[in-house]
């Protein structure tokens, strides 16, 4: 039997009660994609809106086969203009958006803070875009890991050593010798403040003609930032400066908001973004959050 003997179900007409649908497609396509030089093992949901309520279904062959570009060119606003175009062409008389949205793990190689060893991370990400009568819109999401330490808890370690030296060092002349030797101990650090691995959740609109997907540009203005990104390769002098880093930047959940969204005003190239962080307490069995957005609305890509 050959092809125009089958019967094409989605063609047909449907019953008159029919109501235009806003997003009509695949997810978790399973896609190869080239992004910051890297080949990477994507997700992809593909869909268009189903304008005509006549019409009973899209072609869904007609977008899985144009995400076939994706697989050997870098992933570029350009890119995913062109494919989000094809679903269009593709629909035309049905659908007047498009919708592309890809996920995946970018691997980045990190050098260990003092030693010259590096290793891998990986960040989670999804772009997803977006096209229609506007023009193209493309939204980024980045999860950053990082460690923050408490400031309060900081605070009150500080006055528990305080308290230990006054006793430690009551009424008699103090020996520059005997203090060093006693801040070493595990006299001098009666107490420590609690850190907590912690996860920044960035959203970014891009500004409208960006030639590139700014993922690691973005990336590192996070860690940057906040100063205390998760580590890979690590040796002692690794963890003494990993120390140093967090005990020079403790931070409540809104001092590692307010510095994400300081970081992001100044990032070329993006036209809204929200952030969210959440650090998983241990001090408590619940999380601590905080969220800032700028220029931010519930439009979807
Ligand atoms: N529209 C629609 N198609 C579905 C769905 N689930 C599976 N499909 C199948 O997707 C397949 C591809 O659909 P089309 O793109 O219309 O395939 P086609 O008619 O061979 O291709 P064209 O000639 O380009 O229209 C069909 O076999 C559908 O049955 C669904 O929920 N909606």
């Amino acid at each position: 039997m050959n092809s125009l003997a089958l019967p094409d179900v989605a063609s047909q007409p449907r019953a008159p009660q029919d109501i235009a649908l806003e997003w009509v497609g695949m997810q978790n396509i399973a896609l190869p994609v080239v992004l910051a030089d890297q080949r990477i093992a994507a997700f992809a949901d593909a869909g268009v809106s189903l304008d005509d309520p006549a019409t009973r279904g899209i072609h869904m062959s007609r977008l899985y086969l144009a995400l076939e570009c994706l697989e050997d060119r870098p992933l570029t606003p350009g890119l995913l203009k062109h494919v989000l175009g094809h679903f269009l062409a593709t629909h035309a008389g049905l659908s007047k958006r498009a919708f592309l949205a890809v996920r995946g793990e970018l691997l980045l190689k990190r050098p260990a803070l003092v030693s010259p060893l590096s290793g891998w991370k990986s960040y989670p990400f999804e772009v997803s875009a977006r096209l229609d009568a506007k023009g193209l819109r493309i939204e980024l999401k980045l999860d950053v890991d990082y460690s923050s330490t408490c400031p309060c808890s900081a605070a009150l370690a500080r006055q528990v050593i305080q308290q230990r030296f006054a006793e430690d060092f009551a009424g008699r002349p103090l020996q520059r010798a005997e203090l060093l030797a006693w801040l070493g101990s595990e006299r001098g650090i009666a107490a420590t403040p609690h850190s907590q691995r912690s996860v920044a959740s960035l959203r970014i609109r891009l500004a409208a003609d960006q030639g590139e997907l700014p993922l690691p540009a973005l990336l590192d203005t996070a860690e940057d930032s906040l100063a205390t990104p998760v580590q890979t390769a690590v040796k002692r002098g690794d963890e003494q400066a990993f120390a140093l880093a967090n005990g020079q930047n403790p931070m409540f959940c809104e001092d590692a908001a307010r510095r994400l969204h300081r970081a992001l005003s100044g990032f070329d190239g993006i036209r809204a973004f929200h952030v969210r962080v959440v650090h998983a307490e241990s001090l408590h069995a619940h999380d601590a959050i905080a969220q800032s957005a700028w220029n931010w609305s519930q439009e979807c890509c």
